[in-house]
């Protein structure tokens, strides 16, 4: 979010009578399938992602499951030569705001819109959706560049975003690892990270052979609806406890948390900690540091599973300090009766009771 918006472009020029006519011909009733197929006039990049939507069944199905209310103002990612874009445009939203990344598909779809009369309705964003600011939106409709499928969500979710849904095209498996609930094979600190702002589900399956050129993968519609009212916990402390329990979720969360390396990480951490909110008494950083996990941050909220690394020791003078701290640790763990469990098997109340318990011993991870 820190890099300035490269451009955009607004366009007010169309006839509400020539939108009608527009709006009229993308209903997979009267367009032909030619409208949405791609002619091949430049070459289309893999590694952006560049897989074009093209059957109208789908195209039509992504926008009524979305379902966009009179006077919406939505947001779509990488709107390729508009395939999605027109179908918003000719909805009952007010406007669609659309961000994508490379300029041949700006001309394309800007060409594509005007041609319709639509243009009035959109702004097009000339841009990195990850480090663009999006302007308001009340939805959000995308079929996006499944490799930014992680980073966008952050962002949508973790960032300074009020919006009622996101209706995402995913790949199929990514899709199934974010509903994913706990004790399910999949359940993955990704899941437990959106569980805990968002209700997510699947919405439906699209097969790979409907895209050109066809992806190795099938995909998968998503809706992902924020919670009213934000959780009762610091987000980036959140964030940086699940990153320490999900790294090696195949461990218990007690061998996790025995580990010498990760008492060291802690510890370090724990007393940088101290120090900050000493030096930050009353200037509420942790909201700052949401802000950054928006964007500017690596935006990484689960779908690898990282360990962080850690280079220091304690020197001798600290080993009693960090006995002590460790023993903080197993104290907290026992009391929460969770030392014996798998952090995929529980829900976000018992890991969020497990966080309190530390945080209370003055265990920190942000
Ligand atoms: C999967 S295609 C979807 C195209 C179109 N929405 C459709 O359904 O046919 C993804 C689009 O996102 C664009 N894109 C890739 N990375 C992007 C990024 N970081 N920010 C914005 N757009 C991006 C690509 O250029 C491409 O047009």
């Amino acid at each position: 979010m820190n890099r300035a918006v490269s451009s955009i472009r607004s366009h007010h020029v169309a006839r509400l009578g020539a939108s009608r006519t527009a709006a009229a011909s993308f209903s997979s009733s009267s367009s032909p399938e030619a409208a949405e197929a791609w002619d091949g006039r430049f070459r289309l990049h893999k590694p952006r992602g560049q897989h074009l939507l093209t059957n109208p069944r789908v195209l039509d199905a992504i926008v009524r499951r979305a379902a966009l209310r009179q006077g919406d103002a939505v947001l779509e990612v990488g709107p390729g030569t508009g395939n999605l874009t027109v179908r918003l445009l000719a909805s009952a939203a007010a406007r669609v705001s659309a961000v994508e990344i490379d300029p041949r598909m700006v001309d394309a779809v800007t060409a594509r819109v005007d041609a319709l009369g639509l243009a009035h309705k959109l702004t097009l964003i000339a841009g990195d959706a990850v480090e663009t600011e999006f302007p308001e939106f009340d939805v959000c409709v995308a079929n996006i560049p499944y490799g930014i499928s992680s980073p966008l969500i952050a962002k949508l979710l973790f960032g300074p975003y009020r919006f009622r849904a996101a209706t995402l095209l995913l790949q199929k498996e990514f899709a199934r690892r974010l509903v994913a609930a706990p004790g399910d094979s999949e359940y993955n600190r990704l899941a437990a990270n959106v569980r805990m702002v968002a209700d997510a589900r699947l919405l439906m399956d699209v097969s790979k052979r409907d895209f050109v050129p066809v992806p190795k993968v099938d995909s998968s519609l998503v809706e992902i609806r924020p919670r009213a009212a934000a959780p009762d916990v610091d987000l980036a402390e959140w964030l940086a406890f699940t990153r320490a329990c999900f790294g090696q979720k195949n461990k218990t969360l007690g061998a996790i948390f025995k580990q010498k390396r990760k008492v060291l990480e802690l510890f370090t951490r724990s007393h940088g900690a101290d120090e900050r909110r000493h030096s930050n008494a009353g200037g509420g950083g942790g909201s700052r540091r949401l802000v950054a996990l928006g964007g500017g941050d690596d935006g990484d909220i689960g779908d690898s599973d990282c360990n962080g690394s850690y280079d220091g020791a304690a020197s001798f003078s600290e080993e009693e300090e960090v006995t002590a701290f460790k023993a903080k640790i197993a104290g907290a763990l026992e009391s929460s009766e969770l030392a014996g469990k798998r952090p995929s098997k529980l829900s976000n109340d018992e890991l969020l009771h497990l966080l309190r318990l530390l945080n209370e011993q003055g265990v920190r991870f942000q």
